[in-house]
């Protein structure tokens, strides 16, 4: 029975001596007197402030209102109460006896009476059924808040154990959902103290029972096999020797009685909650029945979990993603178009044209800064995934340690370290391109996956059992002669022969000095912008400079040595070189490249150069327009100049119509 120790009274009576007297009495029977209150108003006040878990009130008060109208605002809120009146007029009865009271004083009353009363009234109300509603009510709250918010799984469980306490005593609880993703994985928790938990899940009971993890992952699908239900008593033993889980689980913690709940949520997943007792007859039909009440809230709530879990994972995806976006657009600006106009670099754009379209592996080769990034990118940009993303993986640039997790993702747990599932640039690049730069430096080990993905078009994440069909369009490049590498056991034949299906070699600058002036105009003007100052050129001195350096580094150099040029310049006059251009003997580490030296010595034959490139540029920018010169991709748009400026261009040039 409920027992009076600290329970909180409040007396709602106007009449002065019998509240007193009541007072006392209830003092001695060690009941806390939160108030007494002469009318329903100040009654109400005491009621929200002290929250009394029991009220003993008059009938007649002071004010308008009367006990009865008082009465009907607590079977309200829930709040037990008992009349104590000395009114027997049977009409005020009736009206009292239909807010079901807990009971009803006559005055003047005894000691005895009043305190069996209030205990009576103590215990029916904690055992009502409305009262039981309304519990489960909060619990139905509480378990939808749990789910509802993001954090840790551990914590969750520890708050559903908590929650689950007084509606089924446990001693353990192991829940978690049954399925491939790691969304909410099967945790236990173990109350060891008041406020005091042990999180025992599948490590901590490996550990506990002597058993390895993956001895124990083994047989943990046979625990999914246990049906909704009690166990106990000689049931449970059954179940023990029939079930490997439940017999290490209950070895090991001592456990004599199981209550095993399945919920089938949408999409074929399963939330599997459990409760494990250490004495053999704990638990009731009852218990099972409240879980049957809480299926419907219970499966809303999960799934709803689930759902936000998804949309947090593929935000993050999103996130990756647009980083990646954010860099395209910063080097889709900043690259604008590739300009040349030698016959190699020709070469180079009719490769570019004939293999954008096909969904083809295209390798590039060339010296370190010869633009095989700037090609890569021209590539994917006309082909059909353009609109899908371009992920560049630098294979030179990452830890041999990492880069199989960069390009492959891991499962979370898959290593040390690996503490949630990521994907990786393939499945990233799901859809669209993956640029594999410094080809040539990838390990041999992840070559071999490598050349999986190209032959079988899906990937295994790190960690992971299952495969992942990806749809990836790939372009590799490299500054090492991998025909040299595959001799020498670097770089394996049948990868090389998978990737080099459509080479493109591109020329050194020194071996296409032709584009030298086109190109030192183009970064003259982007980089002159950029540092705030007008273009005016560049200086015949510097041009030779130029166009007699042999370019070890390449367009990459070349456009160091202008930015230089235009940061020293003073923005007035035409742009010198900030720095003597030395010709040292070129390495011939760098791939494919050749040294043939010497370029135009006078300043004659610079000017028949440069203008024999112009005109050369001019001539391929309007056969790319159709021949067109103005508006909408023509050659004046193309070539960022007026149509009439244009015009005179080619009249100076003596480019005709008839030369395109
Ligand atoms: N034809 C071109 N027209 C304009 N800019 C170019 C051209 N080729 C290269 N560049 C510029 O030169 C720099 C180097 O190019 P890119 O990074 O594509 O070279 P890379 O061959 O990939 O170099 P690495 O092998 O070192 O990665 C970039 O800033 C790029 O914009």
């Amino acid at each position: 029975m409920a027992t009076s120790i600290g329970q909180n009274v409040l007396i709602v009576e106007d009449e002065f001596i019998v509240a007193n007297d009541l007072e006392m009495m209830l003092d001695r029977a060690k009941y806390r007197i939160v108030g007494i209150a002469s009318s329903v108003q100040e009654a109400l006040v005491f009621i929200d402030k002290q929250k009394p878990d029991i009220v003993i009130l008059d009938i007649m008060l002071q004010g308008q209102q009367t006990g009865i109208e008082l009465a009907k605002m607590l079977a309200n809120m829930v709040i037990p109460f008992v009349y104590l009146s000395a009114n027997s007029n049977p009409g005020t009865l009736e009206e009292a006896k239909a807010t079901h009271p807990y009971g009803f004083l006559v005055k003047p009353f005894r000691e005895k009476d009043v305190l069996v009363t209030l205990q009576m009234a103590l215990y029916r109300h904690a055992h009502s059924l409305e009262t039981c509603i309304r519990k489960e009510q909060s619990l139905k709250i509480a378990l939808y808040d749990i789910f509802s918010q993001r954090g840790e799984w551990k914590q969750k469980m520890q708050e559903l154990n908590q929650l689950f306490d007084p509606f089924i005593p446990h001693d353990y609880l192991f829940a978690g959902l049954i399925n491939d993703q790691d969304v909410f994985p099967m945790l236990g928790v173990s109350q060891i103290g008041r406020d005091e938990y042990q999180h025992i899940g599948v490590t901590e009971l490996a550990g506990l029972s002597g058993f390895s993890v993956q001895e124990l992952g083994l047989i943990l699908p046979d625990f999914f096999l246990v049906n909704s239900g009690i166990c106990q008593g000689s049931d449970f033993g059954s179940l023990k020797s029939s079930n490997k889980f439940v017999d290490l689980l209950a070895g090991t913690l001592r456990f004599g009685a199981s209550l095993v709940y399945q919920l089938q949520l949408s999409q074929g997943l399963v939330f599997l909650i459990s409760f494990f007792r250490r004495q053999s007859d704990g638990f009731h039909t009852e218990h099972l029945a409240l879980l049957e009440r809480l299926k419907e809230p219970l499966m809303l709530t999960i799934d709803r979990r689930i759902a936000f879990e998804e949309i947090d994972k593929l935000r993050k995806r999103l996130e990756e993603e647009n980083h990646f976006l954010q860099e395209e657009v910063k080097t889709n600006i900043e690259y604008g178009e590739i300009v040349g106009a030698s016959k190699s670099l020709s070469e180079v754009f009719k490769k570019i044209e004939q293999v954008s379209a096909i969904d083809t592996s295209v390798l590039i080769l060339g010296e370190s800064g010869t633009g095989k990034e700037l090609v890569a990118r021209s590539i994917h940009n006309r082909s059909p995934r353009k609109n899908k993303i371009l992920v560049k993986v630098n294979c030179a640039a990452l830890p041999p340690s990492l880069i199989e997790s960069e390009l492959f993702g891991h499962e979370k747990g898959a290593f040390t370290g690996a503490i949630e599932r990521r994907i990786g640039k393939f499945e990233l690049a799901n859809g669209g391109t993956i640029f594999l730069d410094e080809i040539g430096e990838m390990p041999l080990e992840l070559q071999a996956r490598l050349l999986r993905v190209l032959q079988e078009k899906e990937i295994e994440r790190l960690g992971g059992k299952d495969c992942i069909k990806v749809d990836v369009r790939i372009i590799a490049a490299t500054n090492r002669d991998l025909e040299k590498e595959v001799g020498e056991g670097r770089f394996r034949l049948d990868l090389y022969y998978r990737l080099n299906v459509f080479p493109i070699l591109l020329p050194a600058l020194r071996d296409r000095k032709e584009d030298i002036p086109l190109l030192a105009d183009f970064f003259g003007k982007k980089l002159c912008r950029k540092v705030g100052k007008p273009f005016r050129g560049i200086d015949e001195r510097a041009m030779i400079d130029l166009l007699q350096y042999q370019w070890p580094g390449n367009i990459r150099e070349l456009e160091n040595v202008i930015e230089q040029a235009a940061i020293v310049g003073d923005g007035q006059g035409l742009l010198t070189l900030g720095r003597q251009l030395i010709n040292k003997a070129i390495e011939p580490g760098g791939a494919q490249g050749s040294t043939s030296g010497g370029g135009p010595k006078t300043l004659l034959e610079i000017k028949q150069l440069q203008q024999q490139t112009e005109r050369e540029h001019i001539l391929t920018v309007l056969k790319k327009a159709n021949g067109r010169i103005r508006g909408k991709n023509g050659a004046a748009e193309l070539l960022n100049l007026k149509p009439t400026t244009l015009e005179s261009r080619m009249e100076k040039l003596g480019i005709s119509r008839s030369n395109i």
